[in-house]
């Protein structure tokens, strides 16, 4: 299997002219399937950023990202937004819709789904809710759900579309240690299923014990890999 996600030489700054600012030099980076991978640094260091190159939500500049077989450098909008459809996104807020379900949230995101009908994308999706342990609470809208519940629900939706991919930006960040803990460890069992890949970007110490891989970021440069279980001062 050809790896999910392979970086060479990737450069990017922000600003033009006097006012560039490179935030990221120089990245190399492979992601093997079904691996979770986090993301770790200092505010500021980049993370952000090379993770929304990665999911196609911005143009590169420099160097090569090839992600799921497409080469994002040079890459037009409409081969973006066709790869970012192939990816499932996690943000640290759950990012649901209010005033739908949580069995239509998760529907939502197979709209696009070739040959689904809407019936179809309900069952799918109640089979989703199921797999994170919401099997009974498809009815109930986002307010009336717990934040673990909810972030449940994101990730439920994030996987429902068959992604290749998962990008997750700080999913933990408004949970409690637990909910935090177990949110996370429901995404790498699942994916890892299906052998999906996870980037996760975290600040969050209590859930590094979860990754195959640990990687740091500083001031825009991978800094030398820690092993899981080595556990960076953050
Ligand atoms: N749209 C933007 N325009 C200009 N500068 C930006 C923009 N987005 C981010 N930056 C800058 O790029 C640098 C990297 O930001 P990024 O959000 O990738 O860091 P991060 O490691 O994810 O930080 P945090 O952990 O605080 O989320 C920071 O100095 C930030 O101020």
């Amino acid at each position: 299997m050809t790896a999910p996600v392979e970086i060479h030489g990737l450069t990017y700054a922000f600003g033009e002219g006097e006012l560039r600012r490179p935030v990221l030099r120089d990245i190399a980076l492979a992601l093997q399937p079904g691996e979770i991978v986090l993301l770790t640094g200092p505010s500021g260091s980049g993370k952000t950023t090379l993770l929304t190159l990665i999911g196609a939500l911005r143009a590169m500049q420099e160097g090569s990202c090839r992600v799921l077989g497409q080469e994002l450098m040079g890459a037009g909008e409409a081969q973006r937004v066709a790869l970012r459809r192939r990816i499932g996104f996690i943000f640290q807020q759950h990012n649901l819709l209010g005033y739908l379900t949580a069995r239509q949230n998760v529907a939502m995101a197979l709209e696009l789904h070739p040959g689904l009908t809407e019936a179809g994308r309900l069952e799918r999706a109640t089979a989703m809710l199921e797999a994170v342990g919401l099997g009974d609470r498809g009815d109930s809208r986002p307010a009336q759900l717990s934040g673990g519940q909810r972030q449940r629900v994101a990730v439920a939706r994030a996987l429902a579309g068959d992604p290749g991919l998962i990008l997750a930006d700080e999913p933990t960040a408004a949970l409690d240690r637990q909910s935090g803990g177990e949110v996370v460890r429901l995404l790498r069992d699942l994916a890892r299923r299906r052998g999906v890949a996870i980037l996760l970007v975290t600040h969050d110490p209590r859930i590094l014990d979860l990754a195959d891989r640990i990687i740091s970021m500083e001031d825009g440069r991978i800094v030398p890999t820690k092993q899981a279980g080595a556990v960076p001062a953050l």
